[in-house]
């Protein structure tokens, strides 16, 4: 796997094995598995899904980082954690962004945990218990600071989202940005759980945006309502990639 980001090795080459058996998984998966007429049936869907990793392919995982790293956000938000892959992304995101802030400032700590400019964290969500366990491990593997920074809300997102803080207690100035990685069906509740607490010009990416686009009509159309404080545009990544951006 390339390593455009330039990520410490050892990271790297986690996340080069949890991606190759992320596609491995899917490659494998029957080709009607995400028709919409199989996603229909959330309780076959979902026990299908209960022990898949179902990652955000490299590509996007790079975009992501990048769109996060010239947002300076330190508060981040990403629904749908499965085995926890975008989520090492994010956290190194946020903790790359904590230490640009640490530089700025002149403290220079070297922690990636800036001095009184925030703590800074990635709020994850998953409602699998086996998988919350393993991402925790894989965490683990990727380092103490990048384990550090995520916070794994386990349970639905419609209660995970709704209760907890998001830094502002610590002087966070809101979150930054969202990965709807999530099915399509709780892209629109998890938007809203965290609307009041974006930042203006926060970012918020969906994913398979085109492959999946019955399943996004709700968000779609609360996003797109003229007047409305959100812009969107479609990425041309597979599947497509949707960017909105927050007032
Ligand atoms: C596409 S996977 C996430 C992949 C992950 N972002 C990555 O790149 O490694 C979506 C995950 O959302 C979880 N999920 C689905 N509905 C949920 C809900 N209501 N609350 C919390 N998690 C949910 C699923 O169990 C699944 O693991």
């Amino acid at each position: 796997m390339t390593n455009p980001l330039s990520l410490p090795p050892q990271i790297h080459s986690l996340l080069s094995t949890l991606h190759a058996k992320s596609l491995a998984q899917e490659a494998a998966l029957p080709s009607s598995t995400f028709s919409p007429s199989s996603r229909a049936d959330r309780t076959s869907f979902d026990a299908l899904m209960s022990d898949k990793f179902i990652a955000l392919d490299q590509d996007k995982c790079e975009f992501v980082y990048q769109t996060l790293r010239a947002s300076g956000a330190t508060t981040v938000v990403e629904a749908g954690t499965s085995y926890g892959v975008s989520t090492i992304y994010l956290a190194l995101g946020v903790l790359a962004n904590l230490q640009a802030k640490d530089n700025a400032n002149g403290n220079g700590s070297g922690q990636g945990q800036g001095q009184g400019v925030g703590k800074g964290k990635v709020v994850a969500t998953e409602k699998e218990p086996g998988k919350a366990a393993l991402a925790r491990e894989y965490w683990t593997q990727a380092g103490r600071d990048v384990a550090g920074v995520i916070e794994l809300r386990e349970g639905d997102l419609r209660e995970t989202l709704t209760s907890g803080g998001y830094g502002e207690e610590v002087g966070e100035e809101g979150v930054g940005l969202v990965l709807l990685d999530i099915w399509t069906p709780m892209a629109l509740p998890a938007l809203k759980a965290v609307q009041d607490k974006l930042k203006p010009g926060a970012v918020i990416i969906a994913d398979n945006t085109l492959m999946a686009k019955d399943g996004y009509q709700e968000l779609f159309e609360y996003v797109d309502q003229e007047g409305g404080p959100f812009k969107r545009i479609t990425l041309p990544y597979k599947g497509g990639m949707d960017m909105i951006v927050y007032k």
